[in-house]
């Protein structure tokens, strides 16, 4: 798929900007702070329902402007269909619409347009919490598996209700419901998660071999949130009541799982330098791209922030190589082109951002 306009008013800097850009590399340069990485947010947050940089209170509302509105228009090839999308926050709370309609949960337009984006926080999907990590799972299936979505809000919606019941120290015979409905759909949810990591574990694997090859073999292993090898998800659920009751929240499941990634030379992933971070974790998300390209057909739109800063010129060439090779559209944002880029004749659309306005340059190869 590619992004033919994407659109924003009100949103950090930019009063209004009006991005058209191309089915291939998109190179975006200006100067710190001009608004290059908002566009990429903008974009981001209409793919994920959330900034890669904060909440809406941490400044995605322009100072002083009422609302945020972000628009996107795409082409999926495998379609041959235009859609479009739209979202806005006046403070209270987001508002979303999809080719025309509303949508009652965001989640429709994050399962609608799909992006990768790989900026200066991505290492932490490496190093950071677990949640971070099971968002990524969940993110591609939400992609690929048409039937995920209704299971995870199954599981969600269970999830909060035996919370709320353990908060009000209900009696054990309304949890055996909400305990068997978890159970219900978390089995399920987890299978699936499971068989997607190996499912990525092939094509993470060369790409590791080819970005990172001096950290040897990659395992990746999935941690369900409960000792899934001894028993099913309802006996742990039984076995953790007491404690849940004393805690008031539920300890075991899916929503504790986590998935882990372990180099044959490397005694663990707290052994990886903040530079192999980044680039495990670039791996990770160009994985998920092939996976989705495999899967549906197309690959995502990829998103590059600042990718001078965050790889060295030889790591630059080998994932533009492959992204050119994908046909993926490509966003790429620096102060500068990117020095790997000026080598590879590459064909370019480029666009310029000053003080939150931009223009487009004139194409370079
Ligand atoms: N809510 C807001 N209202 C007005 N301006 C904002 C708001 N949030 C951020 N900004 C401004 O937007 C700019 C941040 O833009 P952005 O991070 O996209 O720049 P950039 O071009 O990627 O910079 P760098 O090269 O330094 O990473 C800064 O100048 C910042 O002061």
């Amino acid at each position: 798929m590619h992004v033919t306009r994407l659109e924003a008013r009100g949103f950090r800097r930019f009063a209004e900007v009006n991005l058209l850009p191309a089915p291939g590399i998109n190179l975006i340069t200006g100067e710190n702070g001009a608004g290059k990485t908002s566009l990429l947010e903008a974009l981001h947050l209409m793919a994920y329902g959330r900034s890669f940089r904060g909440r809406v209170r941490d400044g995605l509302i322009r100072a002083g402007d009422p609302a945020l509105e972000v628009f996107v228009e795409w082409q999926e090839a495998r379609r041959d269909q235009r859609r479009k999308a739209g979202l806005r926050h006046s403070g209270q709370e987001w508002v979303g619409r999809l080719d025309g309609a509303s949508v009652s949960q965001l989640g429709e337009l994050c399962a609608a347009l799909a992006v990768v984006s790989f900026e200066p926080g991505s290492h932490s999907l490496i190093t950071g919490a677990g949640e971070i990590r099971r968002r990524y799972l969940d993110w591609g299936l939400f992609h690929v598996e048409p039937d995920f979505t209704p299971l995870w809000r199954r599981y969600t919606r269970a999830l909060k209700q035996r919370n709320a019941l353990l908060k009000a120290r209900a009696r054990d015979g309304q949890l055996d419901a909400w305990d068997h409905e978890l159970a219900e759909a978390g089995e399920p949810l987890t299978r699936r998660r499971h068989q997607y990591l190996d499912e990525l574990q092939p094509k993470f694997s060369a790409l590791a071999a080819e970005l990172a090859p001096g950290l040897g073999a990659v395992r990746l292993d999935y941690l369900p949130g409960w000792r899934r090898d001894e028993f099913p998800l309802a006996d742990a659920l039984l076995l953790a009541r007491e404690r849940d009751q004393l805690a008031s929240y539920t300890s075991v499941g899916p929503h504790r799982a986590d998935w882990r990634i372990a180099f044959g030379g490397l005694p663990g992933r707290e052994a990886l330098s903040r530079g192999q971070a980044k680039l495990t974790a670039l791996c990770a998300l160009l994985a998920q791209a092939e996976h989705h390209a495999a899967i549906r057909g197309e690959w995502p739109v990829v998103a590059l922030d600042d990718l001078a800063s965050e790889l060295d010129r030889n790591h630059q060439q080998r994932v533009l190589e492959r992204l050119l090779a994908s046909k993926a559209q490509v966003f790429i944002t620096g102060t500068d082109p990117p020095p790997a880029l000026a080598s590879m004749q590459v064909e370019l659309t480029r666009f310029h951002v000053e003080h939150g306005l931009l223009g487009e340059l004139p194409q370079s190869s």
